[in-house]
């Protein structure tokens, strides 16, 4: 069916997310259709200027041009958090860094110093509104999600408990004879994730049929991704996407991703046995 190859997208403003807005209630289907049928949807939001993601990406850049030694400087105790170099067999392309509870301005400046010891305020001032910004986004889509489950008194708790980390990655160009893979395909395994990227497309999206489907980011926009943590709290109703990038072209690809995950979070009692409230 073709209809079900295109992305859905659903607009997300600070107005409509009023529950006594007029399009209140269809978001929240939107949203629940989304996450059941693709495990993916692109939010659109203009409250994260398009400014602002520029001059993220050109920081970003210039971060991956630091020096190896100093990028592996970026460690973390939770495997995987930080610093994760190119992988001959796996994914030669790929190169990324992690930014733990970067919604906290302490730990961007900590990222940053460790970075560059005499200091960053530009990147650690852009990274940190940027994170802000994501994270309201994301709590805008639990809300959602939550409402459209009949769930929203557990909403609070989700927000208070959430911690996130925001990974920042760069995919090379590949050699014209060498592997084209950015990153294999595979499911995240939080909560959710939020994704954009600079002007080089590259990430795409398995459909329930087996089909992949190239994504491309109309302006403003971010893809949000369900994860397997979600897909547990839905008791299996949500479907945890499998996702992968290919590379292609003579241009690097850098992408941002946030990924949420409340701490206190199971399947939700309510949604094993009952339906939905709207
Ligand atoms: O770079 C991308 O667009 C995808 C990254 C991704 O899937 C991940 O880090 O889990
Ligand atoms: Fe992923």
């Amino acid at each position: 069916m073709e209809s079900q190859r295109v992305i859905p997208v659903i607009r997300f403003s600070q107005e409509n997310m009023s529950p006594s807005s007029s399009c209140w209630v269809s978001t929240c289907q939107d949203v629940r259709k989304a996450f059941e049928i693709y495990g993916c949807f692109l939010a659109i939001y203009e409250e994260i200027s398009m400014e602002l993601c520029k001059q993220v990406f050109q920081a970003v850049e210039k971060l991956f041009d630091l020096p190896v030694e100093t990028k592996a400087k970026n460690t973390s105790t939770i495997p995987n958090f930080g610093y994760i170099g190119p992988e001959s067999d796996t994914r030669p392309l790929y190169e990324s860094m992690g930014i733990e509870n970067a919604v906290n301005l302490e730990s961007v400046q900590s990222f940053t110093n460790v970075m560059w010891p005499s200091g960053n305020t530009h990147f650690c001032g852009l990274l940190h509104s940027h994170s802000k910004q994501l994270m309201e986004l994301d709590n805008m889509v639990t809300k959602t999600m939550f409402a459209s489950y009949g769930v929203e008194k557990h909403h609070e708790l989700c927000v208070k408990s959430k911690g996130n980390l925001v990974r920042v990655m760069k995919y090379g160009v590949p050699k014209s004879d060498g592997p084209n893979i950015g990153l294999p395909p595979h499911c995240d395994k939080g909560f959710i994730t939020i994704l954009h990227q600079n002007q080089v497309n590259g990430l795409e999206i398995e459909t329930k049929d087996g089909h992949w489907i190239s994504v491309e980011f109309p302006p403003s926009s971010f893809i949000v991704i369900a994860g397997d943590a979600l897909k547990e709290w839905s008791n299996d109703r949500v479907h945890a996407v499998t996702h992968k990038v290919t590379m292609s072209g003579n241009e690097s690809r850098y992408s941002l991703g946030q990924f949420s995950h409340p701490m206190k979070i199971g399947t939700l009692e309510e949604l094993i046995a009952s339906s939905s409230a709207v």
